[in-house]
């Protein structure tokens, strides 16, 4: 019993301590795993020994600490990863290989919407109606995790979609990113005040995003590109380049840089001028990304395992680590 006293309330201790941590500071020590272990170990004690319950326990906290991981989310149409290009090589191969699978004439280029790719985190939205209902990271590509009352903070996601040809379900996907300066001011105040400093601005999108306390997702400078879809009940355009313009006539932000491409050549030189203007964005991108443009063609090549054959990202030499 004295033993079961001692234990009691060294796991006490260590849980208000990682509360502390991941509700105040956003700086988790432990797994939700390793949180809910804790929790359980210390409620069997409590269910043998009713009296070393407390009324300072963390099981009698008031509206005991929510549960920590957040609901998770099944992506209808999974959100999955790019190939890669590290070459001019590997690029013109990705144009061949589309050519060869499509059957194209040697000099039939399918035309390629080239965007840069933005270095946050991804984010697939749901729409019932033209009103967002639910907002889920990717996760894993097919299970992520509901953050719908976080993302409603994020001033540019539109909460009603605007115009007319609205299909009644859709799930439109993008980035959650941070402005490297934000970032910078963000590390600024979080050091002041002796909390969490973030290593770059993708980490600091994320665990502003990815926040129990929806306050703080509020407080943080959270911006979108929208880029992609999920399902659709029925689509507004054929072409990567028309669904772009229409994401925009719907009320988001599209990245201004993206550009319709007709050669490799046009492919090639859009990858070094954004590569050239990289340190000049506000934001942190890590290559390029380059989407065969005829939606049909796209549903014909589909996907390599778990990576679309109709699109690539053209990845940058690894920079420097941004000096905090
Ligand atoms: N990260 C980023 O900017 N991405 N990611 C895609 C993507 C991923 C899968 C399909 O499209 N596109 C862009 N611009």
């Amino acid at each position: 019993r004295s033993q079961a006293r001692v234990e009691h309330k060294r796991l006490a201790l260590e849980i208000e301590t990682h509360n502390e941590r991941y509700y105040q500071q956003d700086a988790p020590t432990v797994s939700d795993a390793t949180y809910d272990a804790l929790q359980r170990r210390l409620e069997a004690i409590e269910a043998r020994f009713p009296d070393l319950v407390t009324a300072s326990s963390p099981t009698q906290t008031v509206g005991a600490a929510p549960a920590r991981g957040f609901a998770k989310v099944q992506h209808a149409v999974p959100m999955l990863s790019l190939g890669n290009a590290f070459s001019d090589a590997e690029v013109a191969e990705f144009v061949e290989r589309i050519r060869r699978f499509l059957k194209l004439g040697a000099d039939d280029m399918p035309a390629i919407v080239a965007e840069p790719k933005i270095d946050g985190l991804s984010l697939s939205l749901r729409y019932e109606n033209g009103d967002l209902v639910r907002a889920a990271t990717r996760g894993d590509g097919f299970t992520g995790e509901d953050v719908t009352a976080n993302v409603r903070t994020i001033a540019d996601v539109p909460h009603k979609l605007n115009g007319h040809n609205i299909p009644t379900a859709c799930e439109l996907r993008g980035e959650v990113y941070m402005l490297k300066e934000d970032f910078l001011a963000l590390n600024k105040k979080q050091q002041e005040a002796g909390d969490t400093v973030f290593a770059n601005p993708r980490n600091s999108a994320a665990g502003s995003l990815r926040q129990k306390d929806v306050s703080i997702t509020a407080s943080r400078p959270l911006k979108f590109f929208a880029y992609a879809w999920g399902e659709m009940t029925d689509r507004p355009a054929e072409t990567q380049n028309d669904m772009l313009e229409w994401l925009r006539d719907v009320g988001f932000i599209v990245n201004p840089l993206i550009q319709l491409c007709h050669s490799v050549d046009e492919v090639l030189a859009f990858y070094r001028r954004i590569g050239e203007q990289r340190a000049t964005l506000g934001y942190d991108i890590d290559g390029v990304v380059y989407k065969v443009d005829r939606l049909d063609w796209q549903e014909r090549l589909g996907f390599v395992s778990r990576s679309p054959r109709w699109a690539i990202a053209h990845k940058f030499a690894a920079e420097q680590a941004m000096t905090i």
